[in-house]
C-alpha cells in the first residue's frame, strides 16, 4: 500500500484528546484510511440488510484492518438518509454492535447525499481544534429496507388509539379512518418544495446547460472502465470488505460499451422541450450499501504505528435557491468550490485528481461546464471571470457512483477514502505532494467539497 508514517511525537494516553494536550492552534486531521462493504443494487444481496448491518459490517472492517479492538476512539459520526424511527441512534447502535470500545461516543447526522462528507469534516474539525485525537466519519443507505410511512390520517389515528383509556375510545380513534388512509407512503427521491425527483430536476439542468446523450454515455462508460481497471488492479483490497458474500460493487458492468448505453429509453426529462437525454445507464442506480472513515491527529496515528494516506486539509458547504431562483438543484458543490479554493489559494490546476460524486453523468457534466463559463462565473459565482477548465483525465480515475452506485450516505465515505488513497499513491509515486477535491451534491440544492493532500 502506498501509504507514509506521519512524522510527531507519540501518544499513547487516551484515544479523546489527551490531558493537558490540547493544542494551541489549529493542528492537522490526517486519513488513516477507510472501509466499506461492496455496494449492491437495491433488491439484491443485501435486500433484508438494515443500516445498522451493514454500517457495523463497515466499522467492523476497519477495526479489523486497524487493530482497533477495544480502542475508545473520539467519536463515531455518521448517519443515513432514509432511517426507521427506530434507528434514532443508529451510529451509537452500530458501534455497540463492533468490537470498538463501548465507551466511544457517537451520533447521528444527515445531509442527504452529502451526510458521509458532512461527517468527516465534522471529525476532522473536532480533531483539529483538539477536541479528540480520532474518530471515525461515515453511513450507510438502504433502499431495499427504507421506512415506509402511514398517511397523516393513519398516523394521527394510531396515535390517538395508543394514548385511548378505553376500549370504546379506542374504536371511536379507528371509525375515524378513511380508506385513503391505509396507503403506505414509501420513500422516493422528489424533492419536497417542488414535487419533481432529483433526476427530473437535473433534466432541466442537463437541458439548460445543453449537455448531449452522447456525452453522458462518455461518462458513464468511463465511469464503469475506471472501476473495473481499479478493482482489478487490487485498488480496493484495502478499502473494501466483503459482506454477505458480495466481494465487488454488483452494479459494475466492465462489458458495457456505448452502443448498449445508447440504446437504453430516457427515463429523466420526457416532458421537457429538448430531447430527453438521461436514462438508467447514466443515472445512479437505486443502492444499498456502507462506508466507515478512519481519521486522526499524526500523533494518535504515529503512536499506534498506523499508516497515513492524506491529510483533510479543508472543506466547503453551500446551498443553491432552486425553488424561486433559476439555479439547478444540483449545482451547489458548483458555488462552494471557488470559495474553497480561494480561502486556500488554490486553482483548478492545482489538483492531481477530482472526485465528482455523479449522481447523474450530466452533474459532473453541468459542474464542469460551469466552472468553464465566464459569464456564469461572474453572474453567480461572483468571480471575475471563468473558474477554469478541468484536465479531464483527472476526473474520478478509478470510477464513480454511476459504475459503484450510490447508498446516499456512504458515497462520501468512499469518495473520501479513494481520494486520500490516490494522493498517497501518487505521492509516493513522484516523491511529490498530491492533491484531490471533492465534491459532493446533494438533496435540497446541497453540496459539499473538500480538499485532500498527501502528507
Ligand atoms: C444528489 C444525488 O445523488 S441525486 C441522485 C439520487 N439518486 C437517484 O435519484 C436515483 C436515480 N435512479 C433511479 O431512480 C433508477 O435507477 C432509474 C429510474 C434511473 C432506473 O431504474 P430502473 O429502470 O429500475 O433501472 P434498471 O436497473 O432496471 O435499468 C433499466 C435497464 O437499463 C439497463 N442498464 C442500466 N445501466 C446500464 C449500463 N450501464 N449498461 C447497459 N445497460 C444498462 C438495465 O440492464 C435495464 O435493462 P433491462 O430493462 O433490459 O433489464
Amino acid at each position: 500500500m502506498a501509504t507514509r508514517k506521519p512524522s510527531g511525537s507519540a501518544s499513547r494516553a487516551t484515544s479523546s484528546a489527551a490531558p493537558g494536550a490540547r493544542p494551541s492552534g489549529v493542528r492537522d486531521a490526517v486519513i488513516v484510511g477507510g472501509n466499506r462493504i461492496p455496494f449492491s443494487r437495491a433488491g439484491k444481496k443485501y435486500a433484508d440488510a438494515s443500516n445498522q448491518e451493514m454500517f457495523t459490517a463497515a466499522l467492523e472492517g476497519l477495526v479489523a484492518r486497524f487493530g482497533l479492538q477495544g480502542e475508545r476512539l473520539g467519536e463515531v459520526v455518521g448517519g443515513a438518509v432514509l432511517k426507521h424511527s427506530r434507528d434514532f441512534n443508529l451510529v451509537r447502535e452500530s458501534v455497540l454492535g463492533s468490537s470498538l470500545s463501548p465507551q466511544t461516543p457517537a451520533f447521528d447526522l444527515q445531509q442527504a447525499c452529502a451526510t458521509g462528507l458532512e461527517a468527516a469534516i465534522t471529525v476532522s474539525n473536532k480533531i483539529r481544534l483538539g477536541q479528540m485525537d480520532s474518530g471515525v466519519a461515515g453511513g450507510a443507505d438502504t433502499i431495499s429496507d427504507a421506512p415506509v410511512a402511514v398517511s397523516e390520517g393513519l398516523r394521527r389515528v394510531l396515535l390517538e388509539a395508543s394514548h385511548a383509556k378505553t376500549l370504546q375510545a379506542r374504536l371511536k380513534a379507528f371509525a375515524k379512518l378513511r380508506p385513503g388512509d391505509v396507503k403506505p407512503l414509501t420513500p422516493g427521491t422528489d424533492e419536497p418544495r417542488t414535487g419533481l425527483s432529483m433526476g427530473e430536476h437535473q433534466a432541466i439542468t442537463t437541458a439548460r446547460w445543453g449537455i448531449t446523450r452522447e456525452a453522458q454515455d462518455e461518462l458513464a462508460l468511463a465511469s464503469h472502465q475506471h472501476l473495473a481497471a481499479a478493482w482489478d488492479s487490487g485498488f480496493f483490497d484495502d478499502l473494501v470488505t466483503p459482506f454477505r458474500g458480495l466481494v465487488r460493487d454488483d452494479n459494475l458492468r466492465a462489458d458495457t460499451s456505448l452502443e448498449k448505453l445508447a440504446s437504453l429509453k430516457p427515463v429523466f426529462g420526457k416532458s421537457l422541450d429538448e430531447p430527453a437525454s438521461m436514462t438508467a445507464g447514466n443515472s445512479t442506480p437505486l443502492t444499498d450499501g456502507a462506508s466507515a472513515v478512519l481519521l486522526a491527529s499524526a500523533d494518535w496515528a504515529a503512536a499506534r504505528d498506523l499508516p497515513v494516506l492524506a491529510r483533510f486539509v479543508d472543506a466547503e458547504t453551500a446551498a443553491v435557491d432552486f425553488v424561486h431562483g433559476h439555479e439547478g438543484l444540483l449545482m451547489a458543490p458548483a458555488h462552494a468550490v471557488p470559495r474553497l479554493l480561494a480561502r486556500n489559494g488554490l486553482t483548478l490546476a492545482d489538483f492531481d485528481f477530482l472526485e465528482i460524486h455523479e449522481a447523474f453523468a450530466s452533474t459532473v457534466l453541468t459542474t464542469l461546464a460551469a466552472w468553464e463559463d465566464a459569464d456564469y462565473c461572474k453572474n453567480e459565482l461572483g468571480l471575475s471571470g471563468a473558474l477554469g477548465s478541468v484536465d479531464r483525465a483527472k476526473v474520478n480515475v478509478n470510477g464513480s457512483s454511476l459504475a459503484a452506485g450510490h447508498p446516499f450516505a456512504a458515497t462520501g465515505g468512499r469518495i473520501l477514502a479513494t481520494a486520500a488513497k490516490l494522493v498517497a499513491a501518487k505521492a509516493a509515486e513522484t516523491g511529490q505532494p498530491a492533491r484531490a477535491l471533492i465534491s459532493v451534491c446533494a438533496a435540497g440544492g446541497l453540496g459539499a467539497t473538500a480538499i485532500v493532500e498527501s502528507v
